[in-house]
């Protein structure tokens, strides 16, 4: 009865937590979105602008933004960071080239004040492909242990079958205070 209770209040409660989801181009992002709404793998083309969706996981409603990553889109980033609860930080773990490109940004944006509360998930995505890094290894190479203002959590993940992609979402729920 309780938990009937919950979902049907969930399905009515106005409270909602904003997630943005960022990092370069071709890292899996749009991928990841739609797994997350639909369970599936969807075909992409690189986003322009963003995609915007709602998605309910665990009776926690989420409004989960999209955006783009080409390197001329990713000063309009910070227009979508004021009341960001997460931010969920896609890393495609084969590109090494680019790791310190994607460091670079994130310190950027981890500087805003609109982002000084928020909760930071990286997602070292691709780990199917052969020679992704490992977690522990961006992680060390992104320096994430001085991350001080910031909550963060990283997370490997294969956004084509879904593995630990939960085990993300289940992180950021556990930073909700309910
Ligand atoms: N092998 C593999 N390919 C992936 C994975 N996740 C995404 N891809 C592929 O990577 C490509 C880029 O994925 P997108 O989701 O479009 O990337 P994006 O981060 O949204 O890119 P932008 O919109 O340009 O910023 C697509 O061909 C995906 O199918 C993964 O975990 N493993
Ligand atoms: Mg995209």
């Amino acid at each position: 009865m309780g938990l009937l209770f919950a979902k049907f209040w969930s399905l009515f409660s106005s409270e909602e937590h904003k997630v943005i989801i960022v990092g370069l181009d071709n890292a899996g992002k749009t991928t990841i979105l739609y797994q997350f709404l639909m369970n599936e793998v969807v075909h992409t083309s690189p986003t322009i602008g963003s995609n915007v969706e709602e998605v309910l996981w665990k009776n926690i409603r989420f409004i989960m933004w999209d955006i783009g990553g080409q390197e001329s889109l990713r000063a309009s980033w910070s227009t979508y960071y004021s009341n960001t609860e997460f931010v969920i930080l896609v890393i495609d773990s084969t590109d090494r080239e680019r790791l310190s490109i994607t460091k670079e940004e994130l310190y950027k944006m981890l500087a805003f004040e609109d982002l000084k509360k928020s909760f930071l998930l990286v997602y070292a995505n691709k780990q199917d492909l052969k020679g992704a890094m490992t977690a522990a290894e961006i992680s060390y190479q992104l320096n994430l242990t001085s991350i001080k203002e910031q909550g963060w959590h990283i997370q490997g993940c294969c956004a084509l079958t879904g593995e630990g992609l939960y085990q993300g979402l289940d992180w950021i729920g556990s930073r909700i205070k309910r």
